[in-house]
């Protein structure tokens, strides 16, 4: 009888350790080799994966040979250098193949066409984005409108949407001019003082965090400065680690990067929340227009309809705007100054336009519009140098692509960098910076009309471009008026993705002013 008493907990100890044995069997090899045979009997192939790191150890050492930087001939023909691994496979399976990451299938795709088909019929909250990039970027964006999915997504956007329209961006161009020009009057002061050499990146990207912290939470640069600095740290912690992503239990490998990016990841959140709950509380008596401002009046009603973000959900978003608004942004500025320094023609041309459409008059939102060769210029930098180089999608249906299905559950990876950089969408001349190509065809000339997608595709778009638009315009303009500039020999080119593509060693110019 004893006996049989001590042995009940000891049985159910192993009934526990089998269960969670079959779960990890389950979930680490027999349901991805299921994903997988499913793709390979709808007709998709490629690089052979190995258990349990899939084809990520071939990944890491084709970066760790092909990473180095670039001649100043080839400087634009980035694929190769930035993703050498599918710039291999490109030749060997093409533009739609199956690839590993740990023992997750990825279906990569770089053709617009099997895109187009592929999306032609899914709405924006059909779409999943990657289980396994949810919970390894969970900290940065947790359920903030880039990851969120469903009705969810539909709440989300629903609340978001009209804090981005164009009357209410209006109110933040004078906030942006303040950021710019005391960053360009601090220019003056290094260059009085003997030193014509400025890093902008660094510059650009401080100023652009000053600006998304103003527009949206009305806070001085200080306040914004600690969610900031914290987002930045985390950024580099999560992925510059070189982690094994998708291959389980990786993040056991890495115990302190994965310990700090959670820790910094509450740290933000309740930086976030106490600005939120504060902000909440002065709602009646101090309404203010940036975004939060904007989203905390219409952030009213009830959850089930539809109308209301919970706390949690508005520090998610805040998080988000950010991240996604001043990364982004400053990228598409920074690679711009790397190009028309490059290109002096292309400055003097801008400044013409300028002179025209704004002369001596203060700068004023409604003039922006009229900036049409500065359009042609940010196309022509997205396409050559797109901010975020990628795209991801889970299927949450079999999806029909002419013969072939894609199965629900399936990873999907859009090469954005590989599309803009593919000779046979673009021409010979794809890799040469020509911003009229975008004169008189917002594709650029493109043959098909997804081969460019800077800002994503489909409802999924991102909900921040008019804000971009307006900020480039304005900090473009007034550094143009200002500066003229050419590229420093400390320069050197090697662009890499840390999450977004960044510059690897910044971007010394050396300024003149005007
Ligand atoms: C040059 C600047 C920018 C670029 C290149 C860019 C790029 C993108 C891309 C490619 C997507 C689609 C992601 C996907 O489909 O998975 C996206 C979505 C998004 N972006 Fe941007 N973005 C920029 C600026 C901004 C700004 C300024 C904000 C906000 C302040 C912002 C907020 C968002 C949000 C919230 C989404 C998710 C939209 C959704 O899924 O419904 N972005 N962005």
């Amino acid at each position: 009888m004893e006996f049989l008493r001590l042995l009940q907990p000891i049985c159910l100890a192993m009934l526990f350790i089998l269960f969670m044995l079959w779960r990890i069997l389950f979930s680490c090899w027999l349901s991805p080799i299921r994903a997988y045979r499913k793709l390979q009997t709808n007709g998709f192939a490629g690089p052979p994966p190995t258990f349990p790191l899939g084809n990520s150890s071939e990944m890491r050492k084709k970066k760790n040979t092909d990473s180095s930087s670039g001649s100043l001939n080839s400087i634009h023909d980035i694929h190769s250098s930035v993703f050498p691994y599918f710039a291999q496979w490109n030749k060997s399976h093409g533009k739609v193949f199956i690839y590993w990451l740990g023992t997750e299938p990825f279906l990569y795709i770089a053709e617009p066409e099997f895109l187009k088909q592929m999306s032609s019929g899914i709405m924006g909250k059909s779409w999943g984005k990657p289980t396994v990039f949810k919970h390894d970027r969970k900290p940065m964006f947790g359920n903030g409108l880039i990851m969120v999915e469903g009705d969810d997504w539909v709440r989300h956007r629903h609340v978001i949407t009209p804090a981005f329209s164009p009357a209410n961006l209006k109110a933040m161009a004078n906030l942006m001019v303040e950021s710019t020009t005391k960053m360009l009057d601090q220019w003056n002061r290094v260059i009085a003082s003997g030193n014509t050499e400025i890093d902008v990146e660094r510059e650009i990207t401080s100023t652009a965090a000053e600006i998304i912290a103003k527009t949206s939470f009305g806070l001085n640069y200080e306040n914004g400065r600690k969610v900031f600095e914290k987002l930045s740290t985390m950024q580099v912690t999560l992925f510059r680690s070189n982690r094994f992503v998708g291959v389980p239990f990786s993040k056991f490998m890495y115990p302190k990067q994965t310990l700090k990016a959670r820790k910094l990841g509450k740290e933000i959140d309740h930086l976030l929340l106490s600005i939120i709950t504060s902000r909440k509380a002065s709602l009646a008596d101090h309404p203010q227009q940036d975004l939060l401002g904007i989203l905390l009046a219409g952030n009213h009603g009830d959850l089930r309809q539809g109308k209301k973000l919970t706390n949690g959900e508005l520090v998610d978003e805040c998080k988000t705007f950010f991240f996604g608004g001043h990364e982004t942004t400053a990228l598409a500025l920074t690679w711009t100054l790397l190009l028309l320094a490059m290109h002096p023609d292309w400055q003097a041309h801008l400044r013409e336009e300028i002179k025209e459409v704004i002369g001596d008059k203060p700068l004023d939102a409604t003039m922006l519009g009229r900036l049409k060769k500065m359009e042609w210029v940010m196309n022509e930098v997205l396409r050559l140098y797109p901010p975020a180089p990628n795209v991801q999608r889970q299927a949450r249906e079999d999806i029909r692509v002419g013969d072939l299905i894609i199965p629900s559950g399936t990873n999907m990876w859009i090469d954005v960098v590989g599309m803009h950089h593919d000779p046979a969408l673009w021409g010979k001349d794809v890799n040469e910076f020509k911003p009229e190509r975008f004169k008189d065809d917002i594709h650029g000339g493109c043959k098909h009309k997804m081969g460019f997608l800077p800002f994503g595709f489909g409802g999924r778009m991102c909900v921040g471009r008019n804000l971009t638009m307006m900020e480039y315009k304005i900090v473009l303009t007034l550094i143009l008026t200002r500066f003229s500039f050419s590229l420093s020999p400390n320069y050197c080119h090697s662009p890499a993705i840390v999450l977004s593509l960044r510059l690897t060693h910044g971007l010394p110019l050396i300024l003149q002013p005007l």
